[in-house]
């Protein structure tokens, strides 16, 4: 009998947190039409991740499955089609335990009003809520990169850019979404929350020019 690469106890733990992660997100309207993906991760080579094409309003313990960090299934069901932009930070970051990604209004506006290839957040308090941040007087710059379906040349241009130092906390994909990443899912909501919340102001305040 062959033992499965990871605990299952950890397993049902991050299924637990993935689901009530969900049923959060949607009702806060930024992960609409079963868009968005989450992953914990488990080991040093496994990710739970929900798996493809779920109302994440209706999220349950059985749409969670496990990816190796090459993204390939571990078990049966079909992984989010953007497992790969998961696996990229696991892979590249040991101390990433948690990925969120969501498909609110104020990210599309944003990236496909703007042409521009980032978005600066500056002089908010809510930017404490950031991995690392201590202090208002700051400047958090989220990389926009453009969308596409091609998922493995979505997730090498993201790793490009992060060997040139850019993307810290999150980033942006134009008409698409955000993806954060954190330590730990506690701390990735909290960075998510704060990062939806200053995107929506931002926007409401080019709109008030
Ligand atoms: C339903 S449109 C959104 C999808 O194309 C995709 O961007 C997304 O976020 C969800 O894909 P999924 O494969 O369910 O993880
Ligand atoms: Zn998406």
């Amino acid at each position: 009998m062959s033992q499965r690469p990871y605990s299952i106890a950890a397993f049902r733990e991050a299924a637990r947190t993935l689901a009530a992660t969900g049923h959060r997100l949607y009702q806060q309207g930024w992960s609409p039409a079963t868009s968005s993906n989450y992953s914990i991760r488990l080991n040093a080579g496994h990710a739970a991740i929900t798996c493809s094409g779920k109302d994440k309003g209706l999220l349950e313990e059985t749409d969670i499955m496990v990816v190796d960090l090459q993204g390939q299934p571990v078990g049966d069901g079909k992984p989010s089609a953007e497992t790969l932009l998961h696996t990229q930070l696991y892979r590249r970051y040991d101390e990433v335990g948690a990925v969120l990604h969501t498909h609110s209004h104020a990210t599309t506006v944003l990236t496909m009003h703007w042409p521009a290839d980032h978005l600066t957040l500056e002089g908010y308090e809510l930017l404490k809520a950031l991995e690392g941040i201590t202090t208002h007087d700051t400047r958090v710059t989220l990389p926009v990169f453009d969308n596409t379906q091609d998922i493995a040349e979505l997730s090498a241009r993201v790793d490009q850019a992060m060997d040139q130092g850019l993307a810290h906390h999150a980033y942006l994909i134009r008409g698409h979404g955000l993806y954060t990443w954190a330590a730990d899912m506690a701390t990735c909501y909290r960075q998510l929350e704060a990062l939806e919340t200053l995107l929506a102001i931002e926007l409401d305040r080019r709109r008030l020019g």
